[in-house]
């Protein structure tokens, strides 16, 4: 269901091809995230020199932050190539094994989603990654004996939305772990104009800013609503995105003020209306907004929390005051909610 958001972080099928152009290519058009940019820039120009692989790189942030452009980025600017695969795609050590085998010196290997890796494709990484090795099974039955292979050395980066269900000996065998944060609206500003640019869309300063404002934070967001508000400029306005018209557009998708949409005014209502503003586990919240948990905790709350509208304790998740608010009610004194300054998980 949250697959239809207009605001749905994850990728949806017509974003793939329009994202292909406007997806930066170069450290230099990979707007924001500023610390990571800087730190990145340093370990592959030193790597460069030396002339060896990059230190495995894992990434980690909420969907469409561009975990899977950095790579591709990291790997552009090593002027090596890079080989994509994901965690479940990984069934078999031997997948794995045939992949790590056809790397060529230096190159990249992708793997999204690295934190649904087997465990038995896990152990075939373990050594990789360290030794640049792996031990492979050769033959079957009593007969089976295991040989070692020689790898080159690779980078290995790992991209997930959540650093926290890596097993630890995995998660130490990176050296560079960057995490990627929400953009500030300025930020998502300046993609958007140069998303535009890219696509030949008219676009004012301050509608492009209207855009980003209501992007929860996320380029492939407000790359989308980019997409759809110029669908709107198009039929009802010029066709040049004008700040009325982001505004007109916005209201018609039933995007509010602060890019939340129909969901997340839902689950705060809940919170509020049924559960007296929390705290309620993410369980019950799940189970009220028929939603699955996984996309609750990967995809509605991390924005929300961030922004301060949700809380999260020990007990489960809270309406802070500012919820209260954006949904027009009179939050209760702090007296009367003393769990906001309990147990403060
Ligand atoms: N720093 C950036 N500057 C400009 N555009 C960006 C940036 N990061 C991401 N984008 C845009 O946002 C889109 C989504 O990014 P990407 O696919 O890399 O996200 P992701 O973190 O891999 O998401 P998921 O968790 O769903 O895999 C990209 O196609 C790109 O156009
Ligand atoms: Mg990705």
């Amino acid at each position: 269901m949250s697959d239809h958001r207009i605001i749905a972080a994850a990728a949806h099928l017509d974003d793939e091809a329009l994202e292909a152009s406007i997806r930066p290519r170069r450290l230099t058009e990979y707007l924001g995230q500023q610390a990571v940019r800087e730190q990145l820039s340093i370990y592959i120009e030193a790597a460069k020199r030396r002339g060896g692989a990059l230190d495995h790189v894992l990434i980690f942030g909420p969907p469409g932050l561009g975990k899977t452009t950095l790579s591709h980025v990291i790997a552009n600017e090593l002027g090596v190539n890079i080989r994509s695969t994901s965690g479940p795609v990984l069934e078999r050590a031997g997948d794995l094994a045939a992949l790590l085998t056809n790397l060529e010196k230096n190159d990249v290997l992708f793997v999204d989603e690295i934190h649904r890796l087997s465990p038995v494709v896990e152990e075939v990484l373990y050594p990789a990654m360290e030794d640049f090795q792996i031990d492979i099974m050769i033959g079957e039955g009593p007969a089976a004996r295991s040989i070692k292979l020689d790898l080159p050395p690779f980078t290995l980066i790992g991209a997930t939305t959540r650093a926290g269900l890596l097993t630890a000996p995995l998660r130490d065998r990176f050296g560079i772990v960057q995490r990627l944060e929400f953009y500030s609206p300025d930020e998502l500003t300046a993609i958007v104009r140069r998303s535009a640019r890219i696509l030949g869309i008219p676009c004012d300063v301050d509608g492009a800013q209207e855009i980003a404002r209501r992007a929860r934070g996320t380029p492939r967001i407000a790359n989308r609503l980019l997409r759809r508000v110029r669908d709107y400029a198009e039929v009802r306005a010029s066709g040049h995105i004008t700040h009325e018209a982001a505004n007109a557009a916005m209201d018609m998708l039933k995007v509010d003020a602060e890019g939340f949409d129909e969901l997340d005014r839902r689950l705060l209502a809940i919170i509020i209306e049924n559960f007296d503003g929390g705290p309620v586990g993410v369980e019950s919240l799940a189970a009220a907004l028929s939603e699955d948990r996984g996309t609750l905790e990967d995809v509605v709350e991390p924005y929300l929390i961030q922004q301060g509208f949700l809380i999260r304790t020990a007990r489960g998740r809270m309406a802070s005051a500012k919820a209260w608010r954006h949904l027009g009610l009179t939050p209760p004194t702090p007296r009367q909610s003393p769990d906001l300054f309990g147990d403060g998980a």
